[in-house]
């Protein structure tokens, strides 16, 4: 079966900061439990989603967060017009991770919206000491760079939706000022010509 991809989003982020599950939850509707498996080099899932009258097909590239595959993840960010940039609330480092990736979109990717999401609050829910990454800092930022911002849990399904729903939202209402700011052209011509107006170094 072919199904036609409207958007490519990309998930980026440190190793193990849950992107996998966060893609699992929103597309499968389950949490895996069991040993931690790394991703390697990508895996891609398309996903309709229902837009007011409208069906929004995201083409998902979960991308592997280790830094050995870090040139590899370039390529899947290439074209891309979204990016959830993962981090993991119990673990400081992996935000900084996510300040690096926003840097590496915001200078490739002009066209690519850019949302962060804080990963396992579960955790947090049932041990507050566990926080290592401030709310209102990560606010600051998103402000900053003009970023959405949520914080999500795979394991119990806490603002999963949500965060998938508002990046093909945002996605739809671009397309339609597209539409109307240029009335006549094909809007699947005019998004092609994006797909490929990324860097080329
Ligand atoms: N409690 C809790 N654990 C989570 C959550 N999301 C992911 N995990 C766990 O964190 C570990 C890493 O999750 P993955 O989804 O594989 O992480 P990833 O970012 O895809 O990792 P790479 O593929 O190596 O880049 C696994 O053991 C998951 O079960 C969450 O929301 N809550």
């Amino acid at each position: 079966m072919t199904m036609r991809v409207d958007a490519k989003v990309v998930m980026l982020g440190k190793e193990s900061v849950g992107k996998t599950s966060l893609v699992e939850r929103y597309v499968h509707h389950r949490f895996l439990v069991g040993p931690y498996q790394n991703t390697i080099g990508a895996a891609f899932v398309a996903k309709p989603i229902q837009v007011g009258e409208k069906v929004v097909t995201l083409g998902i590239w979960d991308t592997a967060g280790s830094e050995r595959y870090e040139a590899m993840s370039r390529i899947y960010y290439r074209g891309a017009r979204a990016a959830i940039v993962c981090y993991d609330l119990t673990d400081t480092s992996s935000f900084q991770r996510a300040r690096f990736w926003v840097k590496e979109v915001q200078n490739c990717e002009e066209h690519c919206k850019i949302y962060l999401c804080g990963t396992k609050i579960d955790l947090i829910e049932s041990d507050r000491g566990l926080r290592q990454v401030d709310y209102h800092d990560v606010q600051d930022f998103a402000d900053e760079i003009g970023a959405q911002h949520f914080e999500t849990s795979s394991k119990t399904g806490n603002n999963v939706d949500e965060l998938f729903q508002k990046v093909a939202e945002d996605f739809n209402s671009i397309s339609f000022q597209f539409m109307t700011e240029e009335t006549g052209i094909d809007l699947g011509q005019k998004k092609d010509s994006y797909f490929y107006s990324c860097c080329h170094s």
